[in-house]
């Protein structure tokens, strides 16, 4: 009955979205069982599976219903993987909780899966993220705990949750019987509030103080939620106490979360804090490069025009996340239309994506940052004063005005009271010099960033 189901639903994708779309996305899927209100359709490639999924799923989920089968969510197989792609108000846009998974954890712990494609092969090493990924590394290559707990920070999609997951895979790898246990602050929280309502503290308590390596992700989410707070700072303090490495991570540093206890704070920085900035040119076109390598192994017949990709890398955010959405995108559009994905195409394909990038941040909006937090005014700013309460914040804002905005070092110094392009080319340098040596500029530099790509 099933498969009779799975038929007319094809049949109806095929007339709603066309012989090309049917082809290439809705044919190769074969319905392997409806139970229990999911729907499992099998995949030849989990690529194929994300793109159904995204822009599919609502509409196949409606149409299971229109055959009187209640479905609320799909999971898709490919191989091995096993992984749920579509709730049935799934939008087409790629979440984390989108990402396929698979569990290699034989622990039993009840964490978080691991995503099999986070590790450390796959993640493309910058000058941005270089510090906090052999952080990383070093963690997961284990020895005497060295940095404990290592806190990774840094603003959304840049690549946090794939480091604590490549971490987690490499300790199992180096050692199976150790007990990792990866999970989000907020499932920590659920947790804990289930033990409580279930009068079972002590089985979570032994539970989490029973592992090797506890790894917490996003834990700016616990701020403000006092005794989720009080019981996380107990489990952190045991674990510390027997030596068993903590990793955790957060969207800004331990100091700047507001709502979280100040002896949290404190102990959060008894190990190693370490940033991953946002990303340069230089990343976003290796990680481009490295995906695409990836996208070409599932689809073999797309290609990508030369200078697609440095486009891309010039044009779109520093968020890695929205990057890969890019590529897939393009590769999706690639796979469609059946020709080689030229600059105008991918111009096109893009438009929203392109826009949103384009709206970040501006030279002027850098300026008045930079003068309202250093108390200088305008015209000292743009004029040639060379005094240095005037001279560092002006090369703050250039070398700002280099790393966020897509201008050329020739338009940066014209908005600079008409400087030419060698003089901002100095104040990178200079800036970039004194951030490793200077931890106030290093501070003033990372808030005025944060505060710009707010
Ligand atoms: N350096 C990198 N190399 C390869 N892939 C990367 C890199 N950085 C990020 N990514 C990819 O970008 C996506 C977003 O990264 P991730 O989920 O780790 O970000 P995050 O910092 O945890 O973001 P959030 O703050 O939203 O939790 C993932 O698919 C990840 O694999």
């Amino acid at each position: 009955m099933g498969t009779d189901i799975w038929g007319k639903i094809q049949t109806k994708l095929n007339q709603e979205f066309g012989q090309d779309a049917y082809t290439n996305w809705i044919k190769p899927l074969t319905l392997v069982s409806t139970d229990a209100r999911v729907a499992v359709l099998q995949a030849p490639t989990a690529f194929i599976g994300n793109w159904v999924a995204r822009n599919y799923g609502d509409r196949i989920v409606a149409l299971f219903a229109g055959e009187g089968l209640a479905v609320d969510r799909l999971e898709f197989k490919t191989g091995a993987i096993n992984r749920t792609v579509a709730e049935n108000n799934a939008t087409p846009v790629v979440t984390k909780t989108q990402i396929p998974s698979i569990s290699r954890n034989k622990t039993g712990l009840p964490g978080a899966k691991l995503d099999s494609r986070c590790t450390f092969e796959t993640f493309v090493v910058g000058k941005p993220n270089e510090l906090a990924h052999a952080a990383a590394r070093r963690v997961a290559e284990g020895g005497p705990v060295s940095f404990n707990p290592l806190f990774l920070y840094g603003g959304v999609g840049l690549g946090k949750t794939h480091l604590m997951h490549a971490i987690a895979w490499e300790i199992q790898e180096r050692n199976p019987e150790a007990k990792v246990l990866y999970l989000s602050a907020e499932q920590f929280m659920y947790k804990f509030v289930q033990a409580l309502r279930f009068k079972d503290t002590i089985s979570f308590k032994e539970m989490f103080r029973s592992v090797d390596v506890l790894m917490v992700d996003d834990v700016q989410f616990i701020a403000g939620k006092d005794s989720t707070q009080d019981e996380f700072f107990h489990t952190f303090n045991a674990l510390i106490d027997q030596n068993k490495q903590i990793i955790l991570s957060a969207d800004r540093a331990p100091g700047e979360i507001e709502g979280l206890e100040e002896r949290i704070k404190s102990r959060l920085q008894w190990g190693l804090c370490v940033d991953l900035h946002p990303t340069d040119y230089e990343l976003r076109l290796g990680i481009l490069q490295s995906k695409a390598e990836q996208q070409a192994v599932l689809n073999p017949n797309v290609e990508i025009a030369d200078g697609v990709l440095e486009f891309v890398a010039h044009r779109v955010s520093s968020n890695v996340r929205v990057l890969e959405g890019a590529l897939i995108r393009l590769f999706a559009f690639g796979s469609l239309v059946g020709r080689q994905v030229t600059l105008d195409m991918a111009t096109e394909c893009l438009a929203d994506i392109l826009r949103a990038s384009d709206k970040k941040v501006t030279v002027d909006e850098i300026i008045r940052k930079v003068t309202d937090h250093y108390n200088i005014r305008m015209t000292d700013m743009l004029s040639p004063r060379r005094a240095r309460s005037v001279a560092r914040p002006r090369q703050m804002a250039m070398y700002l005005a280099k790393k966020l905005t897509s201008k050329s070092l020739p338009e940066i110094g014209r908005r600079f009271g008409g400087r030419d392009h060698t003089t901002v080319i100095h104040a990178v340098k200079k800036i970039e010099e004194l951030r490793s040596v200077d931890n106030q500029i290093a501070e003033d530099l990372e808030l005025l960033r944060r505060m710009l790509e707010a």
